[in-house]
Order: structure tokens, then C-alpha cells, then sequence
């Protein structure tokens, strides 16, 4: 399959790099010396399922989505900030059936980038893994499976998002297809926006987070606003979804930290407002009470801007 990649970082170089070793036509798009490094050296991947290196001959490394033309599916890996300039790169690669699966965190990317291409293009996604980038050219799957959930906007099972499974899955990248994408964009909200809020707010890892009583109390009560916030928005989510997700918080790596957490504590922008920032914006607009949210937004919306000068 022909597939584009936009930002090549954690997300978008592990998964990009699969496809590609496995012999997908990929382009990885980048910029900067980021993208120089992978024109002249290639993409190094660390991963517990295998390291690999790709050669700068297996894929296309480009800063112009121009050069690469309509392709089956683009895979959007930039962060939810960085989303508007990278819409504005989508056009040269949308061919009549093409599909953009959008892997970032929170409930509102698959919205954002709708207005740009509409709903048919659209295939609201998640990725369930910890990668980060190790250096230029260089990524490192951390932890976690390794599993992307997409679908079509609506639900419906259509051949091209079974065909793009197919792809994953002989690429050794495992894939659940959700009966409804949304559900699990919420699943995947309440857990971020929560576990990985306090891990920011107490400066910790997972295994801290979940050892200590207080803080362990407290994810499980913002867990409980965001099932309520979903309930208001017409998303339901499973019954035992607290209970679920405490169980994913006790199988995450005990030194395993969200990239909310390591980006505030670099001085870098955050995704704070499309993780718990949404779910306290989207309470106000529901009349959904979300107390522990709030308190830790406020905290680290202060933090941020503190760090950040
Ligand atoms: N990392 C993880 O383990 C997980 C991340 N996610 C979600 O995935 C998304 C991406 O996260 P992550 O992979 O960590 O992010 P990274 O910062 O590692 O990667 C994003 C990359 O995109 C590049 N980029 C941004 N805009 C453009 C553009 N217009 N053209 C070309 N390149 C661009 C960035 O370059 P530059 O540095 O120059 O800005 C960077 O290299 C986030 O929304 C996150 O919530 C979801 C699950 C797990
Ligand atoms: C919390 C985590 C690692 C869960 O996959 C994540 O999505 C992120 O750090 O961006």
C-alpha cells in the first residue's frame, strides 16, 4: 500500500518504519535536521518486538507532501498542537479513497482535520504504545503493545480499513477494530487525561502514581468525571471502564511516563488542553461536574507556564 506518514517522531516513525520494512511504499514526512538525518542515514527503531534500521533507499523522507502524491492512507502523527499546519499539508496526498487516521490523543483531532477533508476521509484513531524519538533519525518504542484502533467515522466496517488492518497485522503491528472508534478514543482520553494528569502533577512515573493511596484514589475519581463527560457528549462507555483502566494503569511499565509529563518537565508546549484541558471544557459545555480534572489542570497549566518562561 501507498502510505504517508506526517511527523515522524515516536508515533509516526515506529509505526511508519513497520510498514515500511515490511515493504509498503512509505513516505515519512519530517522537517528540519530531523528530516536530514533520516535523508542521509536512514530511521533506527529500538524496540522490545525487534530492532530494526531502515536503510534511506526502503522509504521516502520528505518535507513536501507534493512530492509524494494521493496515497491509500496517511497516517497523522504530529501533536494536537502542531495539527492546523499539518492539515494544510494533506492536500497533494487525498486521492478519491484515501483515509487519514488521526492518532492523537484526546476527542477533538478527528474534528479539527474533518473541516479540512470532511468525515468519508476521516478515520478516528488510537495508538496504544509509549515511543518517543531517542535523537535525529532515531526512535524508541518504550513500552506498551504497539496496537493502533481505527475505524470509519460512523462505524461502519468497510473493506479499506480491513485492507489496512491486513497491512498492520503482516507488519507486526497488532490492531483492534472497534465496533465504534469513538469509544475507544474516550477509553483512551480517560486514561491519558487522568493517570497521566497526575503523573504530570506529581512529577512520577506510573508505578508511583498507583502505589500511593491518595493519588491513586484521586485518578480513579477523575476517571469517573470523564465517563460522565463522555455519557453527556452521547458516548458511552463501558460499564467497568474505571475498573479497566486502573487495571491498564497497574500493567503499565512502573518507570513508564506520559509525554504530557516529560513535556512539561523539558519546557516544552504540552498537550494539556486536548487531554484533561478538553475534559474540563467539555464538562462546562455538558454541565458535567469534574472537580479532580479541574484541580489538576489548574496545577499544571501553572507549571506549564512556569517552565515554559
Ligand atoms: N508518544 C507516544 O507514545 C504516544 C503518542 N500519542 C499521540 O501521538 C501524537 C504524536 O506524539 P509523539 O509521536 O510523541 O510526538 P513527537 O513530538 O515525537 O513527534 C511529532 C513529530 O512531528 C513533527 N512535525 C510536526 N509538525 C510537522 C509538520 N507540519 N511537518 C512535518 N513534521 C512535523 C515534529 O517535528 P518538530 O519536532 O520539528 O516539531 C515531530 O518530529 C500526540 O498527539 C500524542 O498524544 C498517542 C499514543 C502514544
Ligand atoms: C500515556 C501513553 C503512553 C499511553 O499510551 C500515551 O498515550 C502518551 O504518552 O502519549
Amino acid at each position: 500500500m501507498r502510505i504517508a506518514v506526517i511527523g515522524a517522531g515516536g508515533i509516526g516513525g515506529y509505526f511508519g518504519g513497520r510498514l515500511a520494512v515490511a515493504g509498503h511504499e512509505v513516505a515519512l514526512v519530517a522537517r528540519g535536521e530531523h528530516l536530514a538525518a533520516l535523508r542521509r542515514d536512514g530511521l533506527t527503531v529500538d524496540s522490545p518486538k525487534g530492532d530494526f534500521t531502515l536503510a534511506p533507499a526502503g522509504f521516502t523522507a520528505t518535507g513536501d507532501t507534493g512530492e509524494v502524491g494521493p496515497v491509500d492512507v496517511v497516517l497523522l502523527c504530529v501533536k494536537t498542537w502542531q495539527l492546523d499546519e499539518a492539515v494544510k499539508a494533506l492536500p497533494p496526498l487525498m486521492g478519491p479513497g484515501t483515509a487519514v487516521i488521526t492518532l492523537q490523543n484526546g476527542v477533538e483531532a478527528p474534528v479539527e482535520v474533518a473541516e479540512a477533508v470532511g468525515r468519508d476521509a476521516v478515520w478516528p484513531g488510537t495508538a496504544r504504545i509509549i515511543a518517543l524519538l531517542a535523537g535525529l533519525g532515531h526512535v524508541r518504542h518504550v513500552g506498551g503493545a504497539g496496537l493502533l484502533t481505527f475505524g470509519e467515522w460512523d462505524g461502519r466496517r468497510s473493506a479499506r480499513v480491513e485492507r489496512f488492518a491486513e497491512a498492520l497485522n503482516g507488519a507486526g503491528v497488532s490492531v483492534e477494530l472497534p465496533a465504534d472508534p469513538w469509544v475507544a478514543l474516550w477509553a483512551k482520553l480517560l486514561f491519558v487525561a487522568t493517570a497521566g494528569g497526575l503523573c504530570a502533577t506529581v512529577e512520577a512515573p506510573f508505578g508511583v502514581i498507583r502505589e500511593q493511596a491518595g493519588t491513586r484514589a484521586m485518578v480513579a475519581a477523575a476517571m469517573t468525571e470523564v465517563a460522565a463527560v463522555a455519557a453527556a457528549e452521547g458516548v458511552e462507555l463501558p460499564a467497568d471502564i474505571v475498573d479497566e483502566s486502573m487495571a491498564f494503569l497497574d500493567r503499565q511499565p512502573a518507570e513508564g511516563t506520559p509525554s504530557l509529563h516529560r513535556d512539561i518537565l523539558e519546557g516544552k508546549r504540552s498537550e494539556l488542553e486536548a487531554w484533561t484541558g478538553s475534559v474540563v471544557r467539555l464538562g462546562k459545555r455538558t454541565g458535567t461536574p469534574t472537580p479532580v480534572c479541574a484541580f489538576v489542570y489548574t496545577i499544571l497549566s501553572a507549571r506549564e507556564a512556569s517552565r515554559r518562561g
